[in-house]
């Protein structure tokens, strides 16, 4: 469904990601993760054909992105950006059936179809009861859910999120991971989804793509991936590993350091002030 050959980026001569090789098949979730500034937005804005690479290719459903027209590329990719929607006097439901404009005007019925897929999805989301709601009233977390219902409205093959967890308390966190799993199988959608929440990726996805200053450093399994070593080497931090006592995951348990931990220190291991 996406396959990325050998992607390099930079912006005004600085190298921001580089040697990227990655599939996501359909009914596959796949998690990248990496420090603040390891290029992760970059790679989404990527596959999203928002900005085009220096070198490499990315390819939707076999065919390169760039080639795909917006149309097109709307039918098969939906993204749920970092920043999320932009706080604009429109309601829940007018937002979310902005969603359905690639599918209009296929067919005499759409209108209908449309409604209904809108329906559908925001009681999935449970949104229905905020449905007259403005968005330029709505909490961060609120306003997340309207924006993953946006982009499920689109019925893609292939779903990008970019941290979709951020803004959401516990609860909602698993409730949405959940309900993109849910998707992801009875749609066999292909996801690629950014997370902070090394837990959660462990959890939910099938496997994860550790990014470390542009480079992708490991890929495979959360097993494979998420060990102390590693983890140390990518963040500068030494974890507790265990496993989830039900799920037998990865699970990355962090304590205070013994000397504490500057955030300065962090941002030049990380080659933020590069
Ligand atoms: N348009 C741009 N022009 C110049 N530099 C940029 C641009 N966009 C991103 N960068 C730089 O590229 C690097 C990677 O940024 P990116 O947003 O991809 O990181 P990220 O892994 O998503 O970070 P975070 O976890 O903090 O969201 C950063 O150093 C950032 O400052």
């Amino acid at each position: 469904m996406l396959e990325v050959e050998n992607l390099k980026k930079s912006y005004h001569g600085q190298t921001i990601l580089q040697g990227l090789e990655f599939t996501v098949a359909a009914g596959e979730m796949m998690g990248v993760i990496g420090p603040n500034g390891s290029g992760k937005t970059t790679l989404v804005r990527l596959l999203s054909n928002e900005t085009e690479p220096d070198e490499g290719e990315v390819y939707l459903d076999g065919r390169l992105i760039s080639q795909w027209s917006g149309r097109q590329r709307a039918l098969r990719l939906a993204v749920l950006p970092q920043e999320g929607l932009p706080a604009v006097p429109f309601t829940v439901e007018e937002v979310i059936a902005t969603g359905r404009h690639p599918h209009q005007g296929w067919w005499p019925w759409s209108g209908r179809m449309d409604q209904k897929v809108v329906e559908r999805v925001m009681k999935q989301t449970g949104l229905l009861s905020k449905r007259d709601r403005r968005i330029d009233r709505l909490s961060g977390g609120e306003r997340q859910l309207v924006a993953l219902a946006k982009a499920m409205v689109q019925e893609p093959n292939v779903l990008i999120l970019d941290e979709p967890t951020t803004y959401l308390d516990i609860a909602h966190q698993v409730a949405v991971l959940d309900q993109i799993q849910q998707w992801r199988n009875q749609e066999e959608l292909a996801v690629l989804v950014v997370l902070h929440d090394l837990n959660l990726a462990s959890q939910y996805c099938d496997r994860l793509l550790l990014i470390k200053e542009g480079v992708q450093v490991a890929e495979g399994t959360p097993t494979e991936v998420l060990t102390a070593e590693r983890i140390h080497d990518v963040y500068g931090i030494i974890p507790q590993i265990i496993r989830h006592p039900v799920t037998q995951l990865p699970q990355v348990l962090l304590c205070p350091s013994e000397h504490g931990t500057s955030l300065e220190s962090v941002s030049l291991s990380y080659g933020i002030l590069r």
